[in-house]
């Protein structure tokens, strides 16, 4: 369970992007989180795993007061929370298996550190994650020569080989060709209720954020102003949460979908 009680984030700017948040989200909800570019998303998921620290409030993650982490115990935690970027954040000049050994890192004795050697145990673990997002067959060939989507398949198989509970993911379909975004979408669904992991994702494509996510919190300047099931979505709703400029927002990711789409392909957006 993850609980945000009466959350506030102020950067050392002045910059105040969460204001009195409030909210419950249970063991293995797939949660989607949208609103306007600067609206407070990527802060929002990344206070969860003490990426940015909350500077009011009470944020707790399975019993544990984030804020009241300390130096050793941080890491430990974080150990439980995957995280997926737009980027990818891969080592693209070496193979895709050492990519997710990486996970293990912090796991290893010190003489293994250096020595950069896995346990079986280790690999075979890698080589099951890969399995699950489905590129075990590129396991041994080198990050730089797979597709965008393959390379966010081989970042979520990094995090699911550190076993977590809850993933966030960060834009992550936003550098990915809308087909492609269907195959990530589709990996994180099944990881999702397979292994009932937690995902919390921060998401531009609102119509993806309906068709994946059973749950949709919009949040508008850094507060929230819908958090309801995605059934319950109307365009009424996306207006509220996108302040007036839904229309405009819809069309803007229209024609973001249409420049990746092949000549004549059809726009995925209602
Ligand atoms: N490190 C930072 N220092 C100061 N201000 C920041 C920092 N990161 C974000 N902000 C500000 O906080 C507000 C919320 O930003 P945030 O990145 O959380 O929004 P977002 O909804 O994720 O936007 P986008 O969709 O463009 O990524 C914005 O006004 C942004 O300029």
């Amino acid at each position: 369970m993850i609980e945000f009680m009466n959350v506030e984030k102020t950067y050392s700017n002045g910059t105040t992007a969460l204001r009195n948040i409030n909210l419950k989200i249970g063991q293995g909800e797939f949660v989607a989180v949208i609103g306007l570019s600067g609206a407070g998303k990527s802060t929002l998921i990344r206070c969860i795993n003490r990426m940015h620290e909350i500077t009011g409030g009470t944020l707790i993650v399975d019993d544990v007061d984030v804020a009241k982490l300390k130096g050793g115990q941080i890491r430990r935690f974080r150990r439980r929370i995957g995280m997926i970027f737009q980027s990818f954040n891969l080592v693209t000049r070496t193979t895709v298996i050492n990519n997710v050994l990486v996970s293990f890192v912090p796991e290893l004795p010190l003489w293994r550190k250096w020595t950069g050697l896995f346990t079986k145990e280790q690999r075979i673990k890698a080589l099951e994650a890969l399995d699950k997002v489905g590129i075990l067959v590129k396991a041994f060939v080198r990050v730089d020569q797979l597709s965008g989507g393959q390379q966010q398949r081989v970042a979520l198989a990094r995090t699911l080989a550190q076993s977590p509970d809850i993933i966030l993911a960060d834009e992550p379909i936003a550098s990915l060709d809308p087909v492609t975004s269907r195959v990530v979408m589709d990996d994180f669904k099944n990881i999702n209720k397979a292994m009932n992991i937690s995902v919390i994702m921060n998401i531009h494509h609102v119509d993806m954020a309906l068709e994946y996510a059973d749950r949709i919190i919009g949040i508008r300047k850094g507060e929230v102003v819908f958090d309801g099931e995605t059934s319950k979505v109307t365009p009424e709703i996306l207006d509220h949460i996108y302040g007036g400029k839904w229309a405009e927002e819809r069309a803007s990711l229209q024609e973001s979908v249409a420049e990746q789409l092949p000549a004549g392909g059809s726009s995925l957006y209602v």
